[in-house]
């Protein structure tokens, strides 16, 4: 059921509204104005908020921007109101909804913020349609899944197509990129943390552990998360409980742990650099997805599913594959797999023209060159690091600025790919943004 908080007083059109979102099976929720609005976000999350046009939704926008609440804002307002719309827009909505409001228009709104919380796995190769049959079979226990396979390879799809199959479907599903953040901001983010606790902690905000109470966190990149977390977390599950940072009592909490790495965590064990003893704890049942490249049979229906989904975002008409943009497409490699291919997409549909969309739109990245034919002699008479700098920049474009397929081919830890791109950026060097035109989360360097 999607959440929607509604920022403003409950009166006349509003409250119409919020009837309407209540009558198409939303919970609703209400604050008077954007602070206490941020207080619930911080406390109980939601799925779209809904902001009354007269608030500071720049505000509002920036609050929930550095607190990392990801969520979209629509703004609401009298229908003649252009200059506030545009206002609204500007300021960081995502939308207007004009008052008084039409019952098509909120559905359309429930229905794109529902899309955005879970997409339905576009399937129809074999081996990817045996991993999602044995993620059916699992979604109904209570089982710990430990989901591996390169970045880009859809894990966090696959994880909130086990919570939507699960006993836990109704409660909240919230995922949490544990290689996204330094480690003590980790810490706060995965278990909250009471008013005071640290520097900048001005108010208390429960943790992702207790946002997910009795439903699903995904717990991504589980491999970047260090030593004295690892205890941390292993104590949560196992005595089902938290301290939040500064707390003094703890937590119980009912929470649905699915882990995902693009890593091979029995190797990180035998290491050293992970517990073993949780290792155990979230490999109860093990999904592997197989690279794109390993599974030809889904490139095409994704592409037809991207083009589509991208036609709709950008109110541009649905054009189809032409033959030979179908051809190119099934004979790249897929580097960066699903991601990738939704980036490719995303462009080829902004630069379709005449009715088809053709091989001209598709811009892949070259493949890499082979080792032997790098040019031996472009690295010679060159410092180290400047070579090092250059194949990380290069390798982090080849990947559309995608931070853990880079840090994957690189062979360094993302925690290392990052603080090298905070030097570079320092030193004045332009750095690839952290994600292309696709949907991929921006990462913290
Ligand atoms: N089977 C699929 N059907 C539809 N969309 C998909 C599918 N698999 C992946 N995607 C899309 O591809 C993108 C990458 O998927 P996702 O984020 O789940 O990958 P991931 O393996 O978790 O990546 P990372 O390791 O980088 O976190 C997302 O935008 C997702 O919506």
């Amino acid at each position: 059921m999607p959440r929607v908080l509604i920022i403003g007083s409950l009166s006349g059109e509003l409250a119409r509204a919020a009837r309407i979102v209540q009558t198409q099976g939303a919970a609703v929720a209400q604050c008077d104005g954007p602070a206490t609005g941020l207080e619930r976000l911080r406390a109980a999350g939601a799925d779209l908020v809904l902001c009354e046009v007269c608030h500071d939704i720049a505000w509002l926008v920036r609050a929930m921007a550095a607190e990392r609440i990801a969520c979209p804002v629509v703004a609401c307002g009298g229908e003649t109101n252009a200059d506030g719309a545009v206002r609204a827009i500007r300021a960081g909505a995502r939308e207007y909804l004009p008052l008084p409001p039409d019952p098509e228009l909120i559905a359309a709104m429930l229905r794109a913020a529902a899309a955005e919380g879970g997409v339905r796995p576009v399937v129809q190769d074999p081996a990817m349609l045996a991993v999602l049959r044995r993620a059916e079979q699992v979604a109904p226990s209570e089982a710990s899944v430990l989901i591996t396979g390169e970045s880009g390879t859809g894990k966090e799809v696959v994880a909130r197509h086990i919570h939507a199959h699960s006993r836990r479907a109704d409660r909240p599903f919230v995922a949490l990129n544990c290689a996204a953040l330094p480690e003590g901001l980790l810490e706060s983010e995965l278990f909250g943390h009471e008013k005071g606790a640290f520097t900048g902690a001005i108010a208390a905000r429960r943790g992702k552990f207790e946002q997910a109470a009795g439903g699903t966190l995904l717990l991504d990149e589980i491999a970047e998360m260090d030593a004295h977390l690892q205890a941390k977390l292993l104590r949560a599950i196992q005595e089902r409980e938290i301290d939040r940072l500064g707390g003094t009592r703890p937590v119980r909490v009912d929470v649905r742990i699915l882990a995902a790495t693009n890593r091979d965590l029995l190797a990180e064990t035998r290491a050293g650099r992970f517990r073993e003893d949780l290792y155990f704890r979230l490999d109860v049942v093990r999904l592997r997805l197989p690279p794109l490249r390993e599974r030809p049979r889904d490139i095409l229906p994704l592409a037809d599913h991207f083009a589509r989904h991208f036609a709709a975002s950008n109110g541009l008409p649905e054009r189809p594959l032409s033959a030979r943009a179908r051809q190119a497409l099934l004979s790249y490699p897929w580097p960066g797999n699903v991601r990738e291919l939704e980036n490719a997409m995303h462009r080829a549909v902004l630069l379709a023209e005449g009715g088809e969309i053709g091989p001209e739109a598709i811009e892949l990245a070259a493949a890499p060159a082979a080792p032997a034919a790098a040019g031996i002699e472009t690295m010679v008479g060159r410092r180290m690091e400047e070579v090092e700098r250059d194949l990380i920049i290069g390798t982090l474009s080849h990947c559309l600025g995608n931070r853990t397929r880079a840090a994957e081919i690189l062979g360094i830890s993302i925690r290392a790919l990052r603080n090298k791109l905070q030097d570079y950026r320092a030193a004045g060097v332009a750095v690839p943004a952290a994600h292309g035109y696709g949907a991929a989360p921006a990462l913290v360097d």
